[in-house]
């Protein structure tokens, strides 16, 4: 896929020089509830112009329920949302952001480039045809059939429709939920030109390495609430712990008690020591060992901050609370 090389609209115009900004969304209060099940629990979010945000979450955790109230998909229980300084509807209606929805749908019967057209009729000034295409990673399927394309496929001619309009925001759910490695890495690459070229992108997914690789920010959402916001770098660095990784053939005794040690963890013969103290670890592990095969200590990832960071709100069956 090309990186992106096209952009319309100046995802910033509108805003005198040297005036603050509007944010690109702008989230106070939300509250989202179906029936008695607490979706969205008084949620704020600022995101400003040009940031690429993922919104990291386990299943459940809110989400899309958020993405969902931001497009003024529905009336929330309670808050207000801006998109661009405006009401959802104005926003959408403006042409000013592109969305793609976990359930978004395709007209069945129609090709992919009939849709694309449609949908491109729309604006007024829309991205052309064969970059969108490119950028999109869809240059070889405007011909096929929508009910022919794969899951990862449609989810490419979604995210063309999302950009059809080239605009400064974009609001996306699970865009890579049904890609293949190398759709993802394309996605992800398309999302850094765009962002280089100063458009925002706000993106919810369960993939940590793709928060990690492609966000500029991420905020950690669990039981309908932020539980951290900040950069990658900044959420992993809220546990202080590092990983202790080797090769052990035999019985793991003693090493949940070695000093610093506070979990263990690693399948086969691989042994992950996560552990506050590495170096208080490392020489205790070669105090009782006679080798160490592999051995590599690594700082914590996002996987396991994101962990640490949702087990208060975990319940005994494994479910956020
Ligand atoms: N239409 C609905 N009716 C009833 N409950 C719902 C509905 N949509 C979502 N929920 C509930 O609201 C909560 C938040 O769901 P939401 O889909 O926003 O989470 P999510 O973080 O997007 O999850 P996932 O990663 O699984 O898509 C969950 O408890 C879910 O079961």
């Amino acid at each position: 896929m090309d990186d992106v090389s096209h952009s319309r609209r100046d995802p910033g115009e509108g805003h005198a020089r040297g005036m603050p900004e509007t944010p690109a969304l702008a989230i106070e209060g939300l509250t989202v509830r179906y029936g008695q099940t607490l979706a969205v629990d008084a949620l704020d979010l600022r995101i400003d112009r040009g940031e690429t945000v993922a919104l990291l979450g386990s299943n459940g955790a809110g989400k899309s329920s958020v993405v969902n109230a931001a497009l003024g998909l529905f009336r929330p229980a309670a808050g207000t949302v801006r998109l661009l300084g405006r009401e959802p509807a104005a926003a959408l209606q403006a042409g000013g952001v592109g969305a793609m929805l976990q359930h978004g749908g395709l007209p069945s019967e129609a090709r992919v480039g009939e849709v694309l057209a449609l949908v491109r009729r729309r604006y007024a000034d829309p991205w052309p045809l064969a970059d969108l295409a490119a950028t999109a990673g869809i240059a070889g399927l405007l011909d096929r059939g929508v009910d022919a394309l794969s899951g990862g496929q449609r989810q490419r001619v979604l995210l063309a429709l999302a950009l059809a309009g080239a605009p400064p925001l974009l609001l996306l759910d699970e865009p890579t939920s049904a890609m293949d490695v190398k759709g993802r890495q394309a996605f992800w690459t398309t999302m850094r030109g765009l962002a280089d070229r100063g458009h925002t992108v706000v993106f919810a997914t369960h993939h940590l390495d793709e928060a990690d690789a492609v966000a500029d920010r991420v905020v950690v959402v669990a039981g309908g609430r932020v539980l951290a916001d900040g950069t990658a770098a900044k959420i992993k660095s809220r546990i202080a712990g590092r990983t202790v990784r080797f090769r052990c053939p035999g019985p793991r005794d003693g090493l949940a008690a070695m000093p610093g040690v506070t979990g263990i963890g690693g399948e086969g013969d691989l042994v992950e020591l996560n552990t506050t103290d590495a170096e208080a670890t490392l020489r205790a592990l070669l105090a009782s060992r006679t080798g160490l095969p592999d051995l590599e200590v690594r700082g914590a990832s996002l996987e396991q901050a994101f962990l640490h960071l949702t087990s208060d709100l975990t319940t005994a069956n494994g479910a956020l609370r």
